[in-house]
């Protein structure tokens, strides 16, 4: 008895712990009751007690807020100004406020979020998600502003988690959830098909993420998606003040836009810190160890060593023993940052996002002169694209930003060919000038060559001053072509050699002595540069980092306003208060046939309907295209988007039920599920949230394929009494069957349809997709018939033509 009502404590139901006490004491006192006499006091002071006073905590904190029970330690309070997809109560220009809305949770109102109260976060990613972000009230902002990039840098949090825990996060902020107004597993497909067309407008992985953020809210939270409305409403505006170059521009800019990369282990590999103490060695290893080798030296040679290994040495002391030069020394270790050791490193987070942060800049810098959605493209910010677009992709001066170190780039790639060129010419002049020469000896030279002199001296003696004429016009045609100063011409002098020979080659040693010359002279303007420039951006970082979380957060509304655009669509008028469910609308257009079609394809059908509705009409009329897109619509309407209609208004609605063709015939699983499924949806009719009664739009698509015609007529007509009795639901059923519908059922029910006058000259039908009110219109297969008769041939002529005989 004391497990189970252990077991009853742990899950805090204290009727059932009531009850269990009852039985308790019924068994103990009538059977058992010579135990002790202190179980009665045992059980009501360690279990009913706790369990009543933590039952009534939470009881409290349902009927105040909904929001969580409070804690101690940290959280998050958030004030409607400042969820991010606001809660700011802005009734909606379009939404025709006749009295006040349906009484809103009380989210709006400050309350806090923990992260233990967010679904999915047990204690150990609690303790991550911390550690990474630096305080609770830190990781729960990152988790609402849906900061995707840098939750996936907390370990072991995936990219679909960090996704999961920021929909479970912006549940916990707003009370509601998708399911709460998408009640069938259609109404969600529905819903995923709009999201799915919608994140094709998107440019950004980071917009296409957030739109699972989007959902339709129920009556009692339509502020929620007054915020959104607004969010459209503006960037709609942009689109239509924007010029077609600009939205060019802005969509290239988007696209360009990664998240963040961090730099935080960056590993610098050309640098070594040489320390020559234990106290030394263990401080730096500590404190730069991440990201620079640090080595504890003790020996001339292995200094040495090191020195040859790396391009640049640290030192923050001297050895005892001699060393070689060219090392960097740092007096004070303590107040010596890891910029200052290796400069490349702050500049790191600006190469590697290089590409994004310019984009957004250049994104910043156009909607600045367009609009005001971005704070203004500063000075400040001039300053920061001229900078960044200064880098390439190492960190170094781009092509075009310094003519010093373009020069020299240009020595480097040329030096060989023009060396080579100019050799040749060198060789041409002394091939014509010597083949033009004849050779005298006179006695003195005999003697020399006959007593052991090499002939091709004095042959050199002879030609030396053509040589040295011919090779002073080469050199100076090198000056000229790779543009050398005095200094770099003094290093090209040996460039052919010392001795004249012919054909003229080139020096390999002087070659590369020049070129080691002009590299060091570009690595040693290279970092000069990075550390001017890492000095310049230091601090810029996080600048950097909120402009390019508003570029990613103006592609969400950017691309949600376009996919609204694209589809011409409108923002609809929610009526909150009046006591009838309807819905009205002009000219709309299906969104998935437009999106198959072309938005021109699509005939624009107008309807309206209020209560219960029968839509009767022909094979391939529209039915199921208009009842499609009218799901379209109410979800759209409660998720704060415009709709494809010219216009739509409707009565605001808490549950949508959608239930689209069933596929099954006369199968009983079918049949059984979906009167299960009705039932449900009329034993909810009769709930009551916060106090307000439940309003439903209850759409069924030929749910006559369920079982045999004749039942089904029966069963439908049944479902159709039942909402009729609802005054808030508002029903439309696509049927078939709207004349026994209407035999069996014992209340008057409204029927329209859509009629097909027959085909045109192309087959198709004529057909007015707009249903007529208060018509039943004939299913006239006979029509598709006929037009499959008559554009076909062979044996699927003779089969089709079999089947028209039928009629
Ligand atoms: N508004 C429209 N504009 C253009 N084409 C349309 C429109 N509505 C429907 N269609 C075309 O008609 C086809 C059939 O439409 P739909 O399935 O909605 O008809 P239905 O009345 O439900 O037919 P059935 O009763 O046979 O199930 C669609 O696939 C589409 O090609």
């Amino acid at each position: 008895m004391i497990t189970t009502a252990f077991i009853l404590y742990r899950i805090n139901r204290i009727y059932l712990l009531i009850l269990h006490g009852f039985v308790c004491y019924n068994l103990h006192f009538k059977i058992v009751h010579y135990f002790h006499p202190a179980y009665k006091t045992f059980i009501f002071v360690f279990f009913v007690l706790p369990s009543m006073i933590t039952e009534s905590k939470q009881m409290t904190f349902v009927s105040q807020t909904n929001a969580q029970p409070q804690g101690t330690g940290l959280v998050r309070k958030i004030s409607p100004s400042n969820q991010t997809v606001s809660a700011k109560k802005s009734v909606s220009e379009n939404r025709l406020e006749t009295g006040p809305a349906g009484a809103p949770e009380d989210r709006g109102t400050d309350f806090e979020i923990r992260l233990r109260d967010i679904s999915g976060i047990g204690l150990i990613l609690e303790k991550r998600l911390i550690a990474h972000f630096g305080s609770e009230e830190k990781a729960v902002s990152s988790l609402l502003d849906g900061n995707i990039q840098e939750l996936c840098r907390v370990e072991g949090l995936t990219k679909k988690a960090a996704l999961s825990l920021i929909l479970n996060a912006s549940k916990e902020q707003s009370g509601v959830s998708a399911g709460d107004f998408l009640k069938t597993k259609e109404a969600e497909s529905l819903y995923l098909g709009i999201l799915k067309m919608l994140k094709k407008y998107c440019h950004t992985s980071f917009a296409s993420d957030y739109m699972d953020r989007l959902i339709p809210y129920p009556k009692c939270r339509l502020d929620l998606s007054d915020a959104v409305s607004d969010k459209i409403k503006t960037h709609m505006m942009l689109i239509d003040a924007l010029s077609g170059d600009d939205i060019d521009l802005i969509d290239g800019f988007l696209s360009q836009i990664m998240p963040l990369k961090t730099t935080a282990a960056v590993k610098i590999k050309d640098k070594a810190i040489l320390a020559f103490s234990e106290k030394t060695y263990l401080s730096a290893k500590e404190k730069f160890g991440k990201n620079i080798n640090v080595y504890w030296v003790s020996n001339p040679q292995e200094c040495a060593d090191y020195f040859s290994a790396y391009t640049s040495v640290i030192l923050f002391e001297f050895p005892e023993f001699d060393m070689p030069d060219g090392y960097d020394y740092f007096r004070d270790f303590e107040n010596t940052t890891l910029e200052q050791l290796a400069p490349e490193i702050s500049l790191d987070f600006f190469v590697q996002n290089q590409k994004t942060l310019i984009s957004c800049l250049k994104l910043a810098e156009i909607l600045a002169t367009n609009s005001n959605i971005f704070n203004g493209f500063s000075a400040e910010s001039a300053l920061l694209l001229n900078q960044i677009s200064k880098m390439d992709s190492s960190g170094n001066f781009a092509p075009g930003t310094d003519a010093e170190t373009d020069r020299l780039n240009f020595i480097i790639k040329n030096a060989d060919e023009t060396f080579l060129k100019a050799a040749g010419v060198l060789s041409k002049k002394m091939e014509e000038s010597l083949s033009a020469s004849t050779l005298t000896l006179d006695g003195a030279q005999m003697m020399k060559v006959m007593s052991g002199v090499d002939l091709r001296e004095i042959v050199s003696e002879k030609i030396s001053k053509n040589y040295r004429e011919y090779a002073a016009s080469a050199l100076s045609e090198i000056t000229s072509v790779l543009s050398l100063k005095k200094e770099e011409e003094f290093l090209i002098g040996d460039v052919f050699g010392d001795e004249i020979r012919c054909p003229v080659s080139v020096n390999s040693d002087a070659a590369s002595r020049f070129k080691k010359h002009i590299s060091a002279q570009i690595a040693e303007r290279a970092a000069a540069y990075k550390k001017k420039l890492s000095k310049e951006l230091s601090g810029k970082k996080e600048v950097c980092e909120s402009l390019v979380l508003a570029a990613l957060e103006f592609d969400v509304w950017y691309s949600a306003a376009g996919f609204a655009a694209a589809y011409r669509m409108t923002f609809p008028k929610i009526e909150t208060k009046s006591n009838a469910s309807f819905f009205s609308m002009a000219s709309g257009k299906n969104l998935f046939l437009s999106q198959k079609y072309g938005l021109s394809d699509v005939v624009p059908v107008s309807y309206s309907a209020e209560s219960v509705t029968i839509l009767s009409g022909v094979n391939s009329g529209g039915k199921t295209s208009l009842l499609e897109l009218l799901g379209q619509c109410l979800i759209l309407a409660h998720m704060g988007f415009p709709v494809p209609a010219e216009s739509f208004e409707l009565s605001a609605l808490d549950e949508f039920y959608y239930f689209g063709k069933s596929k099954g015939t006369l199968d009983a699983g079918a049949f059984e599920t979906t009167l299960r499924n009705f039932s449900g949806v009329l034993r909810k009719s009769k709930e009551k949230k916060n106090g307000q009664e439940t309003r439903k739009a209850i759409f069924a698509d030929e749910l006559e394929a369920i079982t045999e015609p004749g039942a089904s007529a029966k069963i439908i007509a049944g479902l159709l009494e039942a909402f009729c009795e609802d005054a808030n639901a508002l029903t439309l059923f696509v049927s078939h069957l709207a004349e026994p519908i209407l035999k069996n059922c014992s209340v008057p029910v409204q029927v329209d349809g859509i009629e097909a006058e027959g085909l045109d000259e192309n087959l198709n039908l004529i057909v007015n997709r707009s249903p007529v009110k208060n018509h039943i219109a004939k299913s006239t297969p006979e029509l598709i018939v006929e037009k499959l008769f008559l554009s076909s041939s062979g044996d699927d002529a003779v089969f089709y033509e079999r089947l028209k005989k039928k009629f």
